[in-house]
């Protein structure tokens, strides 16, 4: 369940006067989703996605409306936040942070095929082309540092050999990046799993939940795309899924000569940092409410692959159609 307050009609229809969006026909909560309530409302006019804060903080839903509507004016396939008649975005409903959204159309690809994982990537690679340019701040929360302060809290659920590979990993991305220069920099999604997005067929409808979004290294973000838009059951790399995925995003945006050189690193670190949240939320953390939690094994299984074949050839960009217009290109 994902409807954690309960809203009524009277309730949501007085919310929408606010906005150009039309009258209430329909309230109906959405089963799918685990940190928010999310409801899917019907107007006489349009199709929208409520959505109530739940947890988390708070103080970050601004840099998060920002962002979206920065990706969004840069026509980055993503639901932007509707603002009222005020120009005003966020608002309070039930005691929580309130946002609507258009309801994007389609549904989350279980196993997306080459089309799909080429749209993905040339949504990812334009919207890291323009996120370059995204004034706002927010730190990684998810980077070398956090997992450098928590994975000493999971190791007593470990056996002694699952305790050494997490140890051994942490030190060795330590030792790498320090040394490393610094990686192209931008907002990221952070959590770009298949179950973020939406697809009418093999049209990407949009990208959504942000509430992972940072800025950091663009690197990051796209090893978390691989790792699970291009994995198969036992962990190692699909090769035509990569291919299909990374030559649609290298053509937006070509990696530079470090990041191709800790590319196979970051796709090590970015399977740990899985491996890691699911095992914090198993075993230290787990949610209030009662939801089947990810499986860490998955992500140790992958990172295990990765350790064993390293990351694969990165394939020739795909050619880009020119009767396409790349966002940010116009300023
Ligand atoms: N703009 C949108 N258009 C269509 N459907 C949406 C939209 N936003 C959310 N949904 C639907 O609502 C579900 C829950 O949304 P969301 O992923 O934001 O919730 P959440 O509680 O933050 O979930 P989690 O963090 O577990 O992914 C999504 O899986 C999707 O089915
Ligand atoms: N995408 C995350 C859950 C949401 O943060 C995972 O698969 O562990």
């Amino acid at each position: 369940m994902a409807v954690f307050t309960p809203l009524a009609d009277a309730q949501v229809a007085s919310f929408l006067s606010r906005f150009d969006v039309g009258e209430l026909t329909e309230l109906k909560g959405v089963p799918a989703g685990t940190e928010n309530s999310t409801f899917f409302v019907t107007t006489d006019q349009r199709e929208l996605v409520l959505t109530l804060f739940e947890q988390g903080e708070h103080e970050e839903l601004p840099f998060f409306v920002e962002l979206l509507d920065f990706l969004d004016e840069h026509r980055v396939p993503v639901a932007g936040p509707i603002h009222d008649r005020e120009g005003i975005a966020l608002h309070e409903l039930a005691g929580r942070p309130a946002l609507l959204f258009p309801r994007l159309p389609g549904a989350h690809p279980k196993a997306p095929n080459l089309e799909q994982c080429r749209a993905l990537g040339d949504a990812l690679g334009r919207l890291h082309r323009v996120s370059q340019h995204f004034p706002g701040q927010r730190p990684n929360p998810r980077d070398l540092h956090w997992l450098n302060a928590m994975y000493h809290k999971v190791l007593a659920f470990l056996s002694p050999e699952d305790q050494a590979l997490m140890q051994d990993e942490v030190e060795g991305y330590q030792t790498a990046l320090s040394e490393a220069a610094e990686l192209p920099q931008g907002a990221l999604h952070g959590d770009l799993f298949r179950d973020n997005t939406l697809f009418d067929g093999d049209r990407l409808g949009g990208i959504i939940d942000f509430y992972n979004g940072c800025t950091g290294d663009l690197l990051f973000d796209l090893a978390i795309v691989i790792n699970d838009w291009a994995t198969d059951s036992d962990g190692s790399l699909n090769r035509d899924r990569h291919d299909a995925l990374l030559g649609a995003y290298l053509a937006q945006r070509p990696l530079n000569a470090d990041e191709r050189e800790l590319w196979p690193l970051m796709l090590r670190l970015t399977a740990l940092r899985y491996w890691l949240s699911r095992l914090l939320v198993v075993y230290v953390d787990p949610p209030a409410h009662d939801l089947t939690p990810h499986d860490p094994e998955q992500f140790r299984r992958i990172l295990l692959a990765r350790i064993e074949h390293g990351a694969l050839s990165l394939p020739v960009p795909a050619l880009h159609d020119p009767g396409r217009p790349n966002p940010g290109d116009a300023e």
